[in-house]
């Protein structure tokens, strides 16, 4: 009987695989870190070799912690991050440099080319997304631009585009399939929402040839299989969505106003509008939550480059921590952040104020500010951010929200999780599984192999951890927020060139 549902969730950080069973409870983990380059200020490069063997050592660990073989697997669902671009030989399958990363800023010049042509608004309405050098069409662009003889070589015919989910496909069924899905198609700045097809317009414009990209697929069908070496047996690729769209999923926020933030290297948080597209006009972009059952489903996604990277880097370069979770403790004991705001802006500021060239801020220091209220004043940040996401989304939807789901790494994090309630004057929902990025991608790769019937039996998994509801005085809350406003300009425009 094949009681197993694999999910490979490739993330910016770690690689993961977890194993659910029919229930959707989780059976089996493992993780993996892997190897991040900063090559140069505002530049971040992964080994797509290195993200491969990382993907498949955790999936045949978790196999093994738990004895079962390719057998007892019904499908495995591929959640990615997203807009990382990698380009390889469609031959010895090598690819020609490092991943470019979605975080990575070497484009942003570029973007800014394309936005002095006056394109924004003609982008916009084509893909959905604002000029930024976070979507994957401009790092292309770069490769093929910047490594030798790639351009000719593409022409040919003889290099392959993926972002990291076509990556581990082809790299899973041995060169066989060379596929997307919709939702990670949509976030590459080259893709037609409005039509479903590779927009030949933008590829001109970028001067990136058609044959170098994937077949786009929806997010729930069978891919193909994978090669037998792998796992000692054929298993069928059932699924494949970006990260944030599969945490959507995870979240069953399946009907048009759902939405959830997660709380991982970044924030994303996704609402789903149905099955039109809306068009943000306050900083969001609009994006394809997935493509099944012969449509696609709309969001409006806000993007936020820095939110669990900022505690890693409180624990990394500033060693003010040893662990994430830390951060937790070391908040509470202080009151207040004394005044303090930190703006973690490290490889620009995405929604809504997309700017390419701030960086980050530490204000309002004085000579009483410990380390404690730094650590606290990073927490802060996030919740922030996210509140200033929560209400571009509500100008844009029309919709208020009356709680926010959460998940992601952070959102173990009660205090995060209270402040966030704190600073949105509304309940926080945090799901007993909060690994719900994997749980969509399985929950989509089980849909396609007959596991699961329909979404409405998946609805029935959801099951509450928590609740956090709100408890900041109102007149506190506004003097916070006037704060944080404040702190972000100083952000703005700092790495421009005079
Ligand atoms: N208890 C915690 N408090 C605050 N941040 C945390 C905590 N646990 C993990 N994190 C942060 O969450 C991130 C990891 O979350 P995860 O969802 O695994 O991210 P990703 O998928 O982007 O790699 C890290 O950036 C880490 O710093
Ligand atoms: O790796 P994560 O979970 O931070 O997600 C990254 C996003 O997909 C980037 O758009």
């Amino acid at each position: 009987m094949k009681q197993y549902i694999m999910a490979l969730d490739a993330g910016t950080t770690s690689n993961r695989c977890i194993l659910f069973d029919r229930a959707g409870k989780i059976v089996s983990l493992a993780q993996k870190e892997f190897t991040q380059y900063f090559p140069k200020p505002g530049w971040v490069e992964h080994d797509a070799d290195e993200i491969w063997s990382t993907q498949l050592g955790v999936a045949v660990e978790a196999m093994s912690k738990i004895g079962v073989s390719a057998d007892d697997i019904a499908a495995i669902g591929i959640t990615n991050q997203r807009e990382t671009a990698i380009v390889w030989d469609k031959e010895t399958g090598v690819p020609v440099c490092h991943a470019i990363v979605w975080q990575c800023r070497r484009t942003a010049k570029y973007c800014d080319s394309l936005k002095e042509r006056g394109l924004e608004e003609w982008f916009r309405m084509k893909t959905g997304l604002t000029i930024d050098a976070y979507f994957a069409g401009t790092k292309v662009r770069w490769i093929l631009e910047h490594v030798e003889g790639a351009k000719e070589r593409a022409k040919r015919g003889e290099l392959l585009f993926g972002t990291v989910e076509t990556w581990l496909i082809w790299k899973l069924t041995k060169g066989k399939v060379h596929a997307t899905d919709y939702s990670n198609a949509s976030r590459t700045m080259m893709f037609n929402i409005n039509t479903l097809q590779w927009d030949d317009e933008i590829l001109e414009v970028l001067d990136i040839p058609k044959c170098m990209l994937p077949e786009v697929r929806p997010s729930s069908c069978i891919y193909g299989t994978t090669s037998p070496a792998y796992f000692g047996g054929e298993i069928p690729i059932g699924g494949a969505a970006g990260d944030q769209q599969a945490a959507l999923f995870g979240q069953t926020c399946f009907s048009p106003g759902e939405a959830k933030n997660t709380y991982g290297t970044g924030c994303f948080l996704l609402m789903n509008t149905g099955e039109t597209p809306v068009f943000s006009k306050n900083g969001l972009v609009t994006t394809i939550a997935w493509g099944m059952d012969g449509k696609v489903q709309y969001a409006l996604e806000g993007s936020i480059f820095v939110a669990g990277a900022a505690i890693q880097w409180l624990r990394d370069e500033m060693r003010l921590i040893d662990s994430a979770a830390d951060s937790e403790y070391m908040a509470q004991k202080v009151p207040d952040t004394n005044g303090c705001y930190v703006v973690p802006a490290f490889t620009g500021l995405g929604a809504p104020y997309w700017d390419q060239y701030a960086r980050g801020a530490i204000v309002g220091i004085t000579r009483g500010v410990n380390k404690c209220h730094i650590i606290r004043a990073t927490l802060e940040s996030l919740a922030y951010q996210v509140h200033d996401v929560i209400r571009a989304m509500e100008a844009d939807s029309g919709i208020t929200l009356t709680s926010l789901k959460v998940d992601g790494g952070a959102s173990a994090n009660d205090f995060l999780m209270q402040v966030q309630a704190d600073f949105d004057a509304a309940p926080v929902r945090r799901p007993a599984c909060v690994e719900t990025t994997a749980m969509g991608a399985a929950y989509l790769a089980g849909l396609a192999a007959g596991v699961w019937k329909n979404t409405e039996e998946i609805r029935a998994n959801w099951k509450i951890d928590r609740e956090f509801t709100p408890a900041l005085p109102e007149e506190k809350r506004q003097e916070k927020m006037k704060g944080w406003k404040k702190a972000v300009r100083y952000a703005f425009d700092w790495a421009k060139e005079e």
